[in-house]
């Protein structure tokens, strides 16, 4: 690129050219950094002859010479056309000055000038966009120096923020410290006059006593005393003038205010900031608001569930308050707490109740609360039917008079189903009335279903046979049904045998306390025969008779419960239980919990196979849909829904397994203990001794122990070894068994260890009565005697501690004794029954305080003391009691 010139189109260039026409390329550029290639055409210098005008014409081309010949940029002359001037054609010679024609002189000048106002325009161009940069730079400079401006707003801010909450923090520990010591000066204040009063007492005693004795020193005492009283009411008044005097410096102080710089600097801040930060602040400002509200609305209407202990932020979490704040009021309380510590639930009612929520204290075993509903109205409830157990000896016909009855039911003659063994049946008569029978005969059965509490059986027909009589098992059931309290008719069977004597059944059923209507009595009995379906109907009608004495009713419309008679897995159809409905009406479809498990009715079948859609009350019935099997004699209720009986599922499942570990102890005491819980007033035992003789003789002496709060019971007494039955009974009605010269049996053994039944053994009657005498007073309560200690009066009530109140008091009879008891009297009303918290005389602790001084009480948990009460001190002692 040798021939390559750099071009300016500045119009101030040289534009020089060759000899003659060469072509070449140049590469322009533009002053705003642009470069590109030219192509230039270079002329020779021609020779021309000299001739007139010539010297002109010769001028003229140098001048010429100088304009521009730019391709594409600056136009040449018309004539030349097209892109550059290589392809311009050689001009005509001769003509116009210095061999150029006059329209080459043109178009020259016209190119020149044209290039000329292209590089004007290019400058304005130029300048232009100079111009639009410059304004787009200084845009782009201010947008960032307000940026800049409004971070260093918002530091500002910051700043003075944290200065405003360190400020607010040094006032706020100024102020408490100086309330304390207000409170300090108060208390030295109080105390002041206390002293000087009694110092005047003591002087107007000294005087009283010189002038008794006629001495001078009455009016020195006088004068001392005034002195005294003066100098202390000035010391105090000093005080009180100091306190003053300094609190009214302080506010002076804070009200002048120091200017520091931090606080001028925070002056200029709050005028300086930005728009965006005020609207910040007022944005907090509205939430800091709502917050508030909200809180003020929640707090009002809070109740807060107490469990049986809370960890101190579970407890901040429920009342919707700040963790600090309820450690801070506990310290109030003198309970010293981390956020993580667990509270009593005393504690946290406490601070619940500091906080104005309202208090719901709830336990554990709340979760089944609510379970087995109310009781129905009277008006919503309808007769039931009676629910029967058949108890007695062994093949006296018991299982032949249930199958006996159960062919007696008018819907299975009519539907003529297989009856199947669901644990129940019930037997529909021909007047329409419904007797259920639960089809495990025996009283074992019957105690055992007892002593898991369910009391189903309303009614006990005993079978005795009438040519066999009252037998030992006859006798034992007698025992389980009067220990159960439930009624019994007494069927005497196998009429039909030829040996049958049912009145020598009547006669020994005297011995049992059994009088039958035959002997002027109000037991019912009916002469049966099972073989023979004799007299079924009267059996019937006795029942259906004794059920109307016992009003038995139910309501039929509200949730299902009652209890499970039996339960089981079954391959294929999971757990079944057969329930019985005690109230309500069970349905397809309910979810219920029974003992520890739960399902949902899937299927209801009733004893001849039949799916039903519901059972009513007193009807026995299939379920299937359990999640588990539960245990007969669990109750079953049905629940709102899964969620809830779930929660009950759970609950006792964990109670069950902690029953598992900690087994319980075969002992006296745990049956006592569960006595003492119940109030008994009887004191249920079990005998069995070795001969007739001794257990009669052992039974009337029990029955003689005893005063009007306790008396023993004897639910059974027989003759022979302790069995597993009697640690049933005995076990059902946490009774004690007494073996007189006699032992339990391996199975009796392990039964009572397993629920928890005491077995006591004795040889010596007296040994025997004497320990049941112990017993017996031990059951009772220790009496409490109380024992009135004096009496005293508050004249004056002072504040003590953060909280507390005292009372300063003249005890005006007797004594008053720390630790004891109090009560206080206002207008001779009880206001507080508690303990005295603290005596004190001055500002010792001391034990007691005579009548006739002054004291300072304080009471537990009661702030509410006024001048003008009086304060009951007594103790309590309690003795034993004896029978
Ligand atoms: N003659 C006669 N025999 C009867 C009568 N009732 C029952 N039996 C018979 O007495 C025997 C015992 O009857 P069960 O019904 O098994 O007596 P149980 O009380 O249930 O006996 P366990 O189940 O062993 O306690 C059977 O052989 C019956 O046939 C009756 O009314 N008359």
């Amino acid at each position: 690129m040798s021939d390559e010139k750099k071009l300016t189109l500045s119009g101030r260039g040289t534009l020089g050219a060759g000899k003659g026409v060469e072509t070449g390329k140049v590469r322009q550029s533009f002053s705003h950094g642009r470069s590109k290639p030219v192509v230039v055409e270079r002329k020779r210098k021609r020779t021309l002859k000299k001739g007139p005008g010539a010297a002109a014409d010769a001028d003229a081309a140098t001048n010429e010479q100088a304009a521009p010949q730019k391709t594409g940029e600056a136009k040449p002359a018309p004539t030349g056309g097209g892109r550059g001037g290589a392809q311009k054609p050689r001009r005509p010679q001769g003509g116009g000055r210095g061999g150029l024609t006059q329209a080459e002189i043109a178009a020259r000048t016209g190119a020149l000038r044209q290039a000329q106002e292209e590089a004007e325009r290019r400058k304005v161009e130029e300048e232009r966009r100079r111009r639009e940069e410059e304004a787009l730079r200084k845009a782009r400079e201010a947008e960032q120096a307000q940026a800049e401006q409004e971070e260093a707003a918002a530091e500002t801010e910051a700043r003075r923020r944290a200065e405003e909450a360190a400020k607010q923090a040094a006032e706020d520990k100024a102020r408490k410290a100086r309330e304390q010591e207000e409170r300090r000066k108060a208390e030295e204040a109080a105390r002041l006059e206390q002293e000087s009063e009694e110092a005047r007492k003591r002087t107007e005693r000294a005087r009283a006593a010189a002038r008794a004795a006629g001495t001078p020193e009455a009016e020195s005492a006088d004068s001392a005393g005034a002195r005294k009283k003066k100098g202390a009411k000035g010391a105090a008044a000093k005080k009180a003038e100091a306190a003053k005097a300094s609190k009214g410096r302080g506010e002076e102080k804070r009200r002048s205010g120091k200017l520091t710089v931090t606080r001028a600097l925070a002056d200029d801040d709050e005028r300086q900031r930005s728009e965006a930060a005020a609207k910040r602040r007022e944005r907090r400002r509205r939430q800091r608001e709502i917050a508030g509200d909200g809180d003020k609305a929640e707090r009002k209407s809070r109740e807060v569930v107490i469990p049986e202990a809370i960890t101190v932020q579970e407890l901040a979490q429920r009342m919707a308050e700040k963790a600090p704040a309820v450690i801070k009021a506990l310290m109030g309380m003198g309970v010293m707490a981390t956020i993580n510590q667990t509270l009593d639930q005393d504690t946290a009612q406490l601070v619940v109740e500091e906080f104005g929520h309202k208090v719901k204290r709830v336990s554990e075993a709340d979760v089944e609360e609510g379970l087995i509903g109310d009781e129905d109205d009277a008006g919503d409830l309808r007769s039931r039917a009676p629910v029967v157990t058949v108890m007695g000896h062994v093949d006296h016909g018991k299982t032949s008079l249930l199958d006996a009855l159960r062919k007696t039911d008018v819907v299975a003659g009519e539907a003529g189903g297989i009856t199947q063994h669901i644990g129940a049946y019930q037997v529909q008569l021909g007047d329409g009335n419904k007797i259920t029978f639960l089809d495990t005969p025996g009283h074992e059965a019957f105690t055992q279903m007892r002593q898991r509490g369910a009391g189903v059986t309303d009614i006990v027909v005993l079978v005795v046979a009438a040519d066999d009589g009252i037998m030992p098992q006859t006798v034992e059931a007698i025992n389980h049904a009067k220990a159960a309290e439930v009624p019994i008719i007494v069927a005497i069977n196998k009429i039909d045998k030829p040996g049958a004597d049912p009145t020598r059944v009547r006669n020994e059923l005297l011995q049992h306390e059994l009088v039958v209507e035959a002997m002027g009595g109000d037991i019912q009995d009916v002469e049966v025969s099972a073989l023979q379906g004799t007299n079924l109907d009267k059996l019937e009608e006795a029942i259906l008779l004794q059920s109307e004495l016992l009003e038995l009713k139910a309501n039929p419309d509200r949730n299902a419960d009652g209890v499970v008679i039996e339960a089981k897995l079954e391959r294929g159809r999971g757990p079944v239980a057969s329930l019985l409905v005690r109230r309500g009406t069970l349905k397809v479809g309910d979810v219920f919990v029974a003992g520890a498990e739960w399902g949902r009715v899937r299927a209801l079948v009733d004893e001849r196979g039949q799916q039903l859609k519901s059972a009513g009350p007193a009807q026995p019935v299939e379920v299937l849909g359990l999640q588990g099997t539960p245990s007969a004699g669990d109750d079953f209720a049905v629940v709102e829904n899964e969620a809830r009986a779930r929660e009950i599922h759970e609950y006792r499942q964990e109670k069950l397994r902690s029953k598992r570990t900690t087994a319980a102890p075969a002992s006296l005491e745990s049956m006592f203990s569960a006595i003492r819980e119940k109030q008994a007033t009887e004191f249920p035992i079990v005998v069995k001794g070795d001969v007739q003789g001794s257990v009669e003789a052992i039974v009337s002496s029990l029955e003689k122990i005893g005063n009007e709060d306790i008396r023993a019971r004897v639910l059974h007494a027989a003759v022979g070894g302790i069995t597993e039955s009697d640690v049933t009974l005995a076990a059902a009605s946490e009774a004690i068994i007494l073996g007189f010269n006699v032992r339990a049996n391996k199975q009796a053994r392990d039964a009572a260890e397993q629920n928890g039944v005491a077995i006591q053994y004795y040889a010596v009657i007296y040994d025997l009565i004497d320990d049941m005498r112990e017993l017996m007073a031990g059951q009772l309560a220790p009496e409490v005697r109380e024992e009135t200690l004096g009496l005293a009066e508050v004249r004056e009530v002072f504040t003590a501690g953060k909280r507390g109140r005292a009372a300063g008091c003249l005890v005006l009879d007797g004594k008053m004794r720390a630790g004891a008891k109090c009560r206080i009297l206002r207008d001779d009303v009880v206001v507080y029954e508690g303990d005295i918290a603290s005596l004190r005389r001055f500002k010792d602790d001391v034990r007691e305080v005579e009548a006739g001084t002054e004291c300072g009480l304080m009471f537990a948990n009661f702030m509410d003391v006024k001048k003008g009460d009086q304060i009951e001190c007594y103790v309590q002692t309690e003795h034993a009691r004896q029978l």
